[in-house]
Parts: C-alpha cells; sequence; structure tokens
C-alpha cells in the first residue's frame, strides 16, 4: 500500500489536572497529508490544535502515538518544518531582506551570497514586500511584518509548513490582503501546508481538506472536509462558486450543532465528506415524537 507524504497514527496528548488525575486533551487522532496539500484545522478553543501543530513541528511531545514524514519517524524540530506563529519572530536587529537572508542561508550553507540574495528577494517580491528590504521590523506595520515571517518560511522551503493561527493579530482589512497573498505564494511554490485558524472563510480560500476537531476533552478529528473550488482562487470571486456556500454551511453546522458529539470513522481516521456535493450529513427532521419531546422539556 502506498504511504502517504505525512502519516500521523493514534496521537494523544494527556495533561495531569492537578488534582492527581488525567485530563485527555485529544486522544486516537489519525490522519494523512499528501504532497502539495493545504489543509486547514478548525475546533473549537482548547481541543487541541495548537498542540497538534507543536507536536507535528517536533516542539512538544505526544503521550502517545506516531508521526512519520516522507517514511521517516519525526523527532524534534528540523529544517524539513518551518513554523509561522500569530507573533512574527523576527530579529529586531536585521532588515527584512537580512531576516530572510539568515535563514536561507542556513538552509542552503554551500549557496553564494548573490544566489541567497536573489532567492530571499524573489520572496519578499512574492508578499509585496520589495520596497521593504532595507527596513527593520521595528519600521514595519504589524501587518508586513507577518507578511516577512511568510515570505521566510516559503523561502526556506520546508517540506511541511505549520502556520498557527498566522493572521490572528491582524485586523481584517489586513488579514484579507495576507490572505491573497498566501493564495499567490501557495499556488507558485505548492508546498505541503498544515493551518490553524478559527475563520471558516479563510479556511475555504487556501484549503484543500478541512479538518473539523470535535471539542475536548478526548477530542478527536472527526471529519476531513473536501473544499471542491478550483485554484487559483480569490477572496473577490470565490463567493460566486456554489460550493463555497455549501461548504461553508457545512462548516459552520458543524461548529454550532455538531462538534460536541462528532466522531470520526470507527477506524479512527476522519470521515471525508464532500459539502459540494450536497449536505452529506443533514441536520435529522424533527421526528412528531422528538418534536413533541423538545417541545415538553
Ligand atoms: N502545559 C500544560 N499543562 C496543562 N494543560 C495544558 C498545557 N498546555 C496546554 N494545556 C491545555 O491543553 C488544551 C489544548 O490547548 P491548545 O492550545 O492546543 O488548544 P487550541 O485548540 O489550540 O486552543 P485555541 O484555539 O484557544 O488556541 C487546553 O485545554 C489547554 O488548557
Amino acid at each position: 500500500m502506498s504511504k502517504s507524504f505525512l502519516e500521523v497514527d493514534g496521537l494523544s496528548k494527556v495533561y495531569p489536572d492537578g488534582q492527581g488525575n488525567e485530563f485527555t486533551v485529544f486522544e486516537d487522532i489519525r490522519f494523512s497529508l499528501e504532497k502539495g496539500e493545504f489543509v486547514c484545522i478548525i475546533g473549537h478553543s482548547g481541543c487541541g490544535k495548537s498542540t497538534i501543530l507543536n507536536v507535528l513541528a517536533g516542539l512538544d511531545e505526544a503521550s502517545s502515538g506516531n508521526l512519520v514524514m516522507s517514511g521517516k519517524e519525526v523527532i524534534g524540530p528540523s529544517l524539513d518544518r518551518g513554523v509561522v506563529f500569530q507573533n512574527y519572530s523576527l530579529l529586531p536587529w536585521k532588515t527584512t531582506l537580512n531576516n530572510i537572508v539568515f535563514a536561507v542561508r542556513a538552509r542552503w550553507p554551500s549557496w553564494s551570497k548573490e544566489k541567497v540574495r536573489e532567492h530571499s528577494e524573489r520572496y519578499l517580491k512574492m508578499v509585496g514586500l520589495d520596497h521593504a528590504l532595507d527596513r527593520k521590523p521595528s519600521q514595519l506595520s504589524g501587518g508586513m511584518r507577518q507578511r516577512v515571517s511568510i515570505a521566510r518560511a516559503f523561502a526556506t522551503q520546508p517540506e511541511l509548513l505549520l502556520l498557527d493561527e498566522p493572521f490572528g493579530a491582524l485586523d481584517a482589512l489586513t488579514r484579507g490582503v495576507i490572505q491573497d497573498e498566501l493564495v499567490k505564494i501557495w499556488e507558485e511554490t505548492r508546498q505541503t501546508v498544515f493551518m490553524i485558524t478559527h475563520d471558516v472563510d479563510e479556511a475555504i480560500l487556501l484549503s484543500d481538506r478541512i479538518f473539523l476537531m470535535s471539542n475536548g476533552p478526548n477530542a478527536r478529528i472527526a471529519e476531513s472536509v473536501k473544499v471542491d473550488v478550483p485554484h487559483p482562487r480569490s477572496r473577490a470571486t470565490i463567493f460566486q462558486n456554489p460550493a463555497y456556500h455549501k461548504t461553508r454551511d457545512y462548516l459552520v453546522d458543524f461548529l454550532v450543532n455538531r462538534s460536541g458529539a462528532a466522531l470520526p470513522e470507527d477506524d479512527g481516521s476522519p470521515k471525508f465528506v464532500e459539502p459540494a456535493k450536497g449536505m452529506a450529513k443533514p441536520a435529522p427532521t424533527p421526528t412528531e415524537e422528538s418534536a413533541a419531546k423538545a417541545v415538553n422539556a
């Protein structure tokens, strides 16, 4: 059987609850990613999204389970996995360009100075920052800093890019502009991305698939939702596609009505659903009996 690029098998995270008992944040998390896929994960606060991302990054350890990328077990952090957090972590004493150069040089130590510079500039151009190469982070807006962080992460071409709510701290207008830039840079590079977001529209704009997590404790990745909207996508036109609305309705219904009790398949893998082909799980129509119970409750 052919293996996927990334295989996550039976991951769980358990903390002591401070009263001598254990608290299971999530359990039996199973999923796979294919090379070049963009997958977002959505779930209510506290279900364990950041913990899963940190485990993928090698910055945290799972209590149990396996993680295999390109046939090799993932242990500890590596340049093969790049991370962008909500709060940009640029080196304040270096210019925009040199923040990228620093990372590119670490990734390819044998490259010439010219090649490193040309490569770094190309990625800054992709996020519209070629006019700000010589500015220090303190001379950039929050949105510009986050664009540098994204350019830096893509420029080092990690096998897997992990984005933890990268736009969470930005205002809605800036967020929209950078979402379009992220679409553009991903269209050009087609890197494999795993991203956390709380924004349903952002997830649909960016993803090939969206993982839906049930609420914690004992959270699971219950569903894998296909986003059947052709690439290239743009914020300005995506809402014209009927698949966008069907997918959106499906996600909102999950988050509002179903995330408390949603379960994956019996083998632990997420249920695969394609909302564009019709609501895979319509809300149950109330029967006379259930309606009477609801009225009398
Ligand atoms: N060091 C720790 N000790 C005990 N519990 C922890 C620790 N770190 C995280 N947790 C708990 O693990 C759970 C998952 O946290 P995590 O940050 O992964 O959730 P999340 O889904 O990313 O949340 P949010 O959407 O709010 O960012 C939370 O209930 C949190 O309180």
